[in-house]
């Protein structure tokens, strides 16, 4: 009798998986890299000249690569490290397995700073923040396996393009001892609507969110203005980082009645955002006070938020998100992208999950026109901007490939800057010594 033909990979199926090309985790390179960031400014300080992140590269046994991208200081570093050691042997289709062997990575690991957390009212998730970068690359792996997007691995795209906002900065003019960049300083009103107009002309957003909580409230409240006046079609949002007090809250939100689509985190903490919420005309976003599975409770008790922003480097990667999304259509949130200094294979895992996330409605943050285009990981033109979106890589996996040349010298980059020895805030941010003290702010 001729014998069966021998299926081309010969692992046991796995109950409840999605049958596929099957592979295994065969080794796990972490790079940490860094790259320039301008002088922008925050509740906090300052960035610093240079951004940090971490590569992950997840290998198979069948000699697939999958990427992911994460932060890089030095407790999440740490933390990562641990995690690539117990994922090798897991196959990539099993992501409770992967998350099973994060969490044990991490017995015993009470720590909750790092990975872009420090200082946040939060029930963050630091194993799922572990696990982020290696279900986005194990994602990558299945997509190239099957030869399908990961938007299609989500559910399926249900846009072709993904919009993205206007994220601008109070700015200064350079980094002390460095010379001025092309974008110069945004200190007032007028540098605000000059920066939002080159960064419009450049990458046809058409929606604006200001960071505040730098100047007093009267003057961001005055650039808010004059954002409205140059752009009167333009959605526009500001963000002060929870840095002002419930009534200075209140007051800005009844001054800017009928000009903002939502007010981000303007005080800190879910009982402060709630009674802001009850006080003022448009809904409250957060991704400060609701950044893990756990804030979720209390914030829809408390009618604290009505719109979160996501961030799949923070709630466990790409299907855990998703998992966020219906829990946001459940309780009748609204659901927004939120972003932090990144390369172009965060880019990439946002853009699909935003294609896959019919709950997402709003422009999504991207600090992408920050970053100098030569300064990506990724080889160019995977991801180009047009009329303010990306249109979603409908190539297998993310859909872009690393530059190695490009990550080789961002390496060294954070190699030389030493980056690697600071135990710094998870940000890269240069924090102002007296800010512990002053919050919040106004
Ligand atoms: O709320 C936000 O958009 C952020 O927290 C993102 C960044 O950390 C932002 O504040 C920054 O880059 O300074």
């Amino acid at each position: 009798m001729p014998k069966p033909p021998t299926a081309p990979h010969s692992l046991p199926p796995v109950p409840g998986v999605p049958s596929g090309p099957r592979q295994r985790v065969a080794e796990v390179t972490i790079t940490p890299v860094a790259f320039r960031d301008p002088p922008l400014l925050n509740t906090v300080g300052v960035h610093e000249p240079y951004a940090i992140r971490a590569i992950v590269e997840v290998r198979t046994d069948e000699g697939l690569t999958g990427l992911g991208e994460t932060y890089a200081d030095t407790a999440h570093l740490a933390r990562l490290r641990r995690a690539a050691g117990e994922i090798v042997g897991t196959d990539v289709w099993d992501v409770n397995e992967l998350a099973r062997r994060v969490r044990a990575s991490l017995a015993g690991d009470r720590g909750t700073g790092g990975h872009g957390m420090a200082g946040m009212v939060t029930n963050s998730s630091t194993a799922d923040a572990v696990l982020s970068p290696f279900e986005v690359a194990c994602m990558d792996v299945q997509g190239k396996a099957t030869g399908l997007p990961v938007s299609a691995l989500l559910g399926g795209a249900v846009r072709d393009r993904v919009e993205y906002s206007a994220y601008l900065f109070y700015k200064w003019d350079a980094h002390p001892g460095q010379e001025p960049d092309a974008w110069g300083a945004a200190l007032d009103p007028d540098g605000i609507v000059a920066q939002a107009r080159r960064m419009i002309d450049a990458y046809g957003f058409s929606a604006i969110k200001l960071k505040g909580g730098v100047f007093p409230p009267e003057e961001e409240i005055e650039a808010i203005r004059a954002l409205r006046r140059a752009f009167p079609g333009h959605p526009l949002r500001i963000d002060p980082n929870g840095a002002w007090t419930v009534e200075t809250s209140v007051r800005v939100g009844r001054e800017l009645e009928g000009v903002l689509e939502y007010l981000e985190d303007p005080t800190a903490g879910v009982e402060g955002m709630a009674e802001v919420a009850r006080r003022v005309p448009m809904p409250l976003a957060t991704n400060m006070c609701v950044v893990g599975f756990a804030d979720i409770e209390p914030a829809v008790k408390r009618d604290a938020v009505g719109v979160v922003l996501s961030d799949h480097h923070f709630w466990g990667g790409l299907g855990r998100s998703r998992l966020l999304a219906g829990i946001c259509e459940t309780f009748g949130l609204g659901l927004s992208m939120h972003s932090n200094s990144h390369l172009g294979v965060s880019l990439a895992a946002m853009t699909h999950l935003a294609a896959a996330s019919p709950a997402l409605t709003y422009a999504c943050d991207t600090h992408t026109p920050w970053k100098d285009p030569d300064e990506d990981v990724i080889a160019d033109g995977a991801l180009t901007f047009s009329e303010g979106a990306l249109i979603v890589p409908d190539g297998p996996g993310l859909g872009v490939t690393l530059d190695r040349d490009r990550l080789a010298r961002l390496h060294e980059r954070y190699v030389e800057c030493g980056v690697r020895d600071r135990d710094d805030t998870g940000y890269m941010r240069r924090v102002d010594p007296s800010y512990e003290k002053k919050q919040p702010r106004w």
